[in-house]
């Protein structure tokens, strides 16, 4: 279960890697579940509308610094500007996110909460049901061939899996591994360039090929207008940057969703 990570390219292979290292160290199982009941992410982006998922984003490497965030607070202001899922960063060295980061957004909101780490081995699955999230990102240009396992673990652990796609190649193998909820990454995590073509042109290619789950376009939103080719195509839209870097997180996210709701 763990990836070929020597053959994952650029950044996306670097982070992987050094999170690989990291998380294998940790004793299996060193996060306490507390067995508390989650409310479901998929009910959440399938309700009528564009659903945003707002992210809790400190920094990346795309962007440097991004805001210097109080996690659990951005989190309340998100809800009450109307997102439907929060998207919580862990990962501490390139986007300087933290697990209790996590734990605290739980406390805070009753939205939703997606882990996005880097998933490369199997004890951050558990890991992110215990933490609170009810649901684990699955990148599948680090997965490969693994994602199907990874998200049957995801639902052995009663977590539902976005599954993340940037080309066709991978699109098709998200459908054939089962994804019922694909993200599409505007963002190449290799070359970090950003195509906001990307999500339209792979949303109608699952649709197409009959896909029938929920369609998540990812990364470089920033105004109302670039939201338009999303509507009636793809479920939600989830939203880092330019929300976390607005200092009125409600207010943002009142004007980016203004005419898709
Ligand atoms: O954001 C990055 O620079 C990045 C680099 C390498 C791997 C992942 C990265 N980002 C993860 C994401 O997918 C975004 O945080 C998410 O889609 C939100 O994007 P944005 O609204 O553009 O911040």
């Amino acid at each position: 279960m763990i990836p070929r990570l020597d053959d994952v390219p650029g950044v996306l292979g670097e982070i992987c890697r050094r999170r690989l290292d990291e998380v294998s160290r940790r004793p299996y199982g060193s996060v306490p579940d507390l067995g508390q009941t989650l409310p479901s992410f998929s009910r959440a982006l399938a309700l009528p509308g564009l659903s945003l998922i707002a992210e809790v984003k400190r920094k990346s490497p795309s962007q440097g610094d991004i805001a210097p965030l109080d996690a659990p607070a951005v989190a309340r202001s998100y809800e009450q500007g109307g997102a439907r899922a929060v998207s919580v960063l862990t990962e501490p060295h390139y986007f300087a996110g933290s697990d209790e980061d996590l734990r605290a957004v739980r406390r805070a909101v009753g939205l939703p909460l997606l882990r996005k780490d880097f998933t490369v081995h199997p004890s951050q699955v558990p890991e992110a049901r215990a933490l609170g999230a009810s649901a684990v990102l699955l990148i599948v240009a680090a997965l490969g061939g693994l994602t199907g396992d990874y998200l049957e673990l995801a639902r052995r652990h009663g977590l539902e899996a976005l599954v993340e796609v940037h080309d066709e190649r991978e699109l098709d193998l998200a459908l054939e591994a089962g994804a019922e909820i694909v993200g599409v990454n505007n963002r190449d995590l290799v070359s970090l360039r950003v195509n906001m073509d990307t999500a339209p042109h792979l949303g109608e290619r699952a649709r197409s090929k009959g896909f029938t789950g929920l369609l998540v376009a990812e990364s470089g939103y920033s105004r109302p207008e670039e939201l338009r080719p999303l509507a009636g195509r793809f479920d939600a839209v989830l939203v880092g940057t330019s929300l976390a870097r607005s200092g009125d997180w409600q207010g943002a996210i009142e004007a980016l969703m203004a005419d898709s709701r």
